[in-house]
């Protein structure tokens, strides 16, 4: 999986204007979209590999947590930064995260909303590997995938399924309790000004 939203950006995350004064006739699709793109890849039978080739902010990065393996190129920043934007990660971005990385590093990063470089990334276990460009980053994935060829799909697949099982079940017997928490979360007040708040400091940085 490689993105390309810009040069530089591998994903921006969520669109930060869907949740900040929400419209209601489009809120539940954006966020079950949101839940069923999450089923579909990290719930993937396929062996899945993420290219990194730009900045991954929380969704973003929640993208890349999705495969089993994540291959970065230089100096980009990478984590799940909701708590910055005076949000919360939900129940099932932080079991992706705990999937890649320790309870202790996932916990010290959730609670402060840290992005990691590359480098730091690597040093954490978030990604597995550096790559010099997207070229490279495509060339390692083939070669991590290519490792499969000797592997029984069958067991392959079974394997990675069931590590992830508890995970997914929890999103296919809960997602409209996960939507409805959404939606009264991002509706306080609070949590609006939060938001404006960030959205301001990302105008102010473009002024400069
Ligand atoms: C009580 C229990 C509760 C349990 C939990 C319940 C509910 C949970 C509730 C909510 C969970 C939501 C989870 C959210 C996930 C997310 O993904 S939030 C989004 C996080 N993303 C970011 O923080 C990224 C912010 N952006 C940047 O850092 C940078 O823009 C960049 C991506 C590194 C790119 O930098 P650069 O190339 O320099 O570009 P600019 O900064 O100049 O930006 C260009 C324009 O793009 C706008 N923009 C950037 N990111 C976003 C975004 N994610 N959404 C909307 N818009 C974005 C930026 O404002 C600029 O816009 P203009 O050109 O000025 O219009």
């Amino acid at each position: 999986m490689s993105q390309q939203s810009s040069p530089t950006v591998f994903s921006a995350g969520l669109d930060i204007m869907e949740m900040y004064k929400p419209k209601p006739d489009r809120v539940k699709e954006f966020w079950t979209t949101l839940q069923d793109v999450w089923l579909a890849l990290y719930g993937s039978s396929f062996p899945t590999v993420a290219a990194i080739n730009g900045h991954s902010p929380a969704g973003g990065c929640l993208l890349s947590l999705c495969c089993e393996y994540r291959i970065m190129c230089p100096n980009y920043s990478i984590g799940l930064n909701e708590t910055k934007l005076g949000i919360v990660a939900p129940k099932w971005f932080m079991s992706s995260m705990l999937g890649a990385i320790p309870y202790r590093e996932a916990e010290l990063a959730l609670t402060s909303g840290r992005m990691f470089s590359t480098d730091e990334a690597l040093k954490i276990g978030l990604i597995d590997e550096v790559a010099s460009d997207k070229a490279d980053a495509i060339a390692k994935s083939e070669k991590f995938l290519s490792q499969f060829a000797k592997i029984h799909p069958i067991a392959r697949k079974l394997t990675k399924l069931n590590l992830r099982h508890s995970a997914l079940e929890w999103m296919q017997e809960n997602k409209e309790l996960d939507l409805n928490i959404f939606i009264s979360f991002v509706g306080q007040p609070i949590v609006q000004k939060s938001l404006e708040k960030y959205l301001e400091g990302l105008k102010a940085k473009q002024a400069k």
